[in-house]
């Protein structure tokens, strides 16, 4: 394996240059000259490099759904060996078809440590979604642990776009249009078909080598975009300028390097001969990005009750229907509740929606006790759910003045479909058994 790096490229995770916004229409060149100017295909594309375009959207799509970049690379992605069927270890795909849908409340203790070394590809495993990767519509939940960065191999999935979410661990996304670094806290968000290489950045707290751990949205369907604001008007929650795009950095290396591609729900992979993260230069929308949740701007109430967690949507995936999303990602960021006269965590509900929930510190404002960090637990379809009884108790009680939460960050996959489990998800030795009982011992306080 032979091969040069342009300066961004060498780099580690420190010293990232990135460009800013989310939804611009960027273009970047690791070497200067590199990026046509006046058109996207010139007949000779500068420095010898091959043009190509990467669609993330139907050609014909409205200009503000239209995603696609133009790559200006040194080989051209077509140039590569057929693909055969790989081994899917523990990455399951939609339509899931297992287990029957379960209306039971359900939760799971963090994924336990990999055995052996394991990197972010091997250590992807799936706990359910819905809709069908074939159809482009639906979603998928998984969860990661690593301990061994990707060598020689590249992941790409043309089902669907990927928000990872890492709990712990740095990870460093080496990816077609460069460069990005994502710690706990941060999320970043791989499009679909965009080739990448993860990367450990941290050292395990025993000293075992590197380790990550995390949690994946994968989105079969429309690619997320920020929500609109209606009445909260042209600022608030994610703002567009603190998404963080790659600039381009590309390596040159000749020699095996396997490209594992999932496509319809399957695993194949190909042994190229060269690196295919060639990409010189580049200009377009269809993106990478990497964004830091603590930049949130929480709103709520400042007057009474509890809004709708829905106030705290990052990103969005529509559906045909307005206000019907796919999947919604969505943040429970440190925030200050001044609520008068209110029950002020999660009220009890029943939703259509359906609810993965995970944490990436510290605790959640809805349960006292069980809900871990890189734990998650799962409230499908019309489940009955919401504060357990020590947080009932305690919140009913208590004397109303401002309180910040600033305790704990926690998240939401909150999905249009019920959630089908894999099978391995319903089997896991870290599911909770009773998790029902957290809301037994409410006691009845009705008098006349
Ligand atoms: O179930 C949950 O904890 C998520 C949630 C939070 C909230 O503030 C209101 C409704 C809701 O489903
Ligand atoms: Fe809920």
């Amino acid at each position: 394996m032979t091969g040069t790096a342009n300066e961004q490229a060498r780099k580690t995770a420190e010293g990232l240059v990135y460009a800013t916004g989310f939804g611009n229409e960027h273009s970047s060149e690791a070497v200067p000259g590199a990026l046509p100017t006046g058109r996207n295909s010139p007949q000779r594309a500068p420095l010898g490099l091959y043009a190509e375009q990467l669609s993330g959207s139907a050609f014909t799509e409205p200009r503000a759904a239209n995603h696609r970049s133009w790559l200006y690379r040194i080989r051209p992605s077509a140039a590569h060996p057929p693909f055969v069927r790989a081994e899917p270890r523990a990455v399951r795909s939609a339509p899931f078809t297992e287990c029957a849908p379960d209306p039971n409340r359900l939760r799971w203790n963090p994924l336990p440590d990999p055995e052996g070394p394991t990197d972010f590809l091997d250590g992807l495993w799936t706990l359910g979604g819905n809709g069908d990767a074939a159809q482009r519509s639906g979603m998928a939940v998984h969860l990661y642990h690593a301990n061994a960065s990707m060598e020689r191999r590249v992941f790409s999935n043309a089902d669907g776009e990927l928000l990872i979410v890492p709990e712990r661990g740095g990870l460093l996304l080496r990816t077609e249009l460069g460069l990005l670094r994502a710690v706990p806290g941060e999320v970043a968000l791989i499009p679909r078909g965009v080739r990448f290489r993860v990367e450990l950045l941290d050292t395990a707290p025993d000293g075992q080598g590197p380790a990550a751990r995390g949690y994946v949205c994968e989105n079969y369907g429309q690619p997320f975009r920020l929500p609109d604001l209606g009445p909260i008007g042209a600022n608030g929650l994610a703002n567009a300028r603190d998404f963080r795009a790659p600039v381009a950095a590309y390596e040159d290396v000749e020699g095996p390097v396997e490209v594992v591609n999932k496509f319809c729900g399957n695993l194949w992979t190909a042994t190229y001969d060269h690196s295919p993260l060639d990409v010189v230069a580049w200009h377009g929308n269809h993106v990478p990005y990497v964004y830091d949740l603590r930049c949130f701007n929480v709103i709520g109430s400042i007057s009474y009750d509890h809004p709708d967690p829905s106030i705290f949507t990052v990103l969005t995936s529509p559906s045909d229907t307005p206000g019907l999303a796919g999947v919604d990602f969505v943040v429970f960021a440190p925030r200050w509740l001044v609520g008068e006269d209110t029950f002020r965590p999660p009220y009890f509900h029943r939703n259509v929606m359906t609810e993965y929930m995970g944490l990436i510190e510290g605790a959640y404002d809805a349960k006292a006790e069980g809900f871990v960090p890189g734990g998650g637990s799962l409230h499908n379809m019309m489940s009955a759910h919401g504060p357990d009884r020590e947080t009932f108790d305690k919140a009913s009680a208590a004397e109303l003045v401002p309180q910040k939460i600033d305790d704990g960050l926690a998240f939401m996959f909150e999905t249009r479909w019920p959630l089908t489990l894999t099978a391995q998800a319903r089997d896991a030795g870290h599911l909770q058994r009773g998790y029902d009982d957290v809301w037994q011992g409410l006691q009845r306080h009705f008098r006349l």
